[in-house]
């Protein structure tokens, strides 16, 4: 996946601004920047869920900023977004949530009398089973707790067959271990699978310990794009500057030592 001086713009704001990269297969990137940076901007402009206002986007052989119709809806069942609240049908059990990854690729009449083919159930089922949840499979997931919930969106995300993962602020709705928890997830998945990923994270201490490569966003431009390794204090701060409760949020114990 590459972009090439992509933009983003709402009216007058400049949300995503002239931005290039390329991902190689199998990478797990994390985004960083401070609140209002335009990191949700850039995962929903890959998925093509907001306009793209300038620049080209790469993806799967195609120019993404050109599909249309089919080919639009089948780049976004291949780009899996995760999301910060999970997107689940709460009412629905966990194995039907997952299930519903497939609809995009079943005839109408399938999706409507909620139908789906054994084979679906069964991949449904063998995924669970490999997030460690497979004995929550008919449990309504409103009585799941968050990080079970987001386990259950990145098996739905997974029953699309992606070529990638977006994850938008995964963790941000859970406590400390259940963030962890889900981060181990998605690296287990980008490992095992190869799966690329993007991760919006708030927290810079997830970023440096879960990705392969870092990508700081700030003011809808790229100020930082290497390894955890050469993500430095000085930049952190430069990157949070004018805001000490973000910054005391974002990189606590990395902020400390500086
Ligand atoms: N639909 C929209 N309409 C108008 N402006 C928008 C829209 N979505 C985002 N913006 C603006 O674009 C800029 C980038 O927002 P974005 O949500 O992408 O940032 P972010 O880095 O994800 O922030 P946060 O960490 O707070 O989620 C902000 O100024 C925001 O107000």
């Amino acid at each position: 996946m590459a972009a090439q001086g992509l933009s983003v713009r709402f009216g007058s704001v400049v949300a995503v601004d002239s931005v290039s990269f390329a991902v190689a297969r199998g990478e797990m990137v994390a985004i960083i920047g401070p609140s209002g940076a335009g990191k949700s901007t850039l995962l929903r402009a890959i998925n093509r869920l907001v306009p793209i206002s300038g620049g080209r986007l790469f993806g799967e052989g195609s120019d993404v900023t050109r599909l249309k119709g089919r080919a639009l809806h089948r780049w976004r069942a291949r780009a899996a977004m995760i999301f910060q609240q999970f997107n689940l049908s709460p009412r629905l059990d966990a194995l039907t949530n997952v299930l519903t990854g497939r609809l995009i690729d079943l005839p109408f009449w399938r999706s409507w009398t909620g139908f789906f083919p054994h084979r679906d159930q069964l991949d449904a089922m063998l995924l669970l089973d490999e997030l460690g949840l497979s004995e929550k499979a008919f449990v309504r997931v409103e009585r799941l707790s968050g990080g079970q919930q987001q386990r259950v969106a990145i098996a739905r995300a997974l029953m699309q067959r992606p070529a990638m993962i977006l994850a938008d602020e995964p963790t941000a709705s859970l406590d400390p271990r259940n963030a962890t928890v889900v981060m181990q997830t998605l690296r287990a998945i980008n490992r095992t699978r190869g799966m690329t990923t993007l991760v919006n994270l708030h927290d810079v201490g997830l970023a440096r310990a879960f990705a392969d490569r870092i990508i700081a966003l700030r003011a809808g431009r790229i100020v930082f794009d290497g390894t955890p390794a050469d993500l430095s204090k000085t930049l952190i701060a430069s990157l949070y500057a004018g805001d000490e409760a973000e910054a005391e949020e974002a990189a606590p114990r990395l902020l400390e030592t500086a």
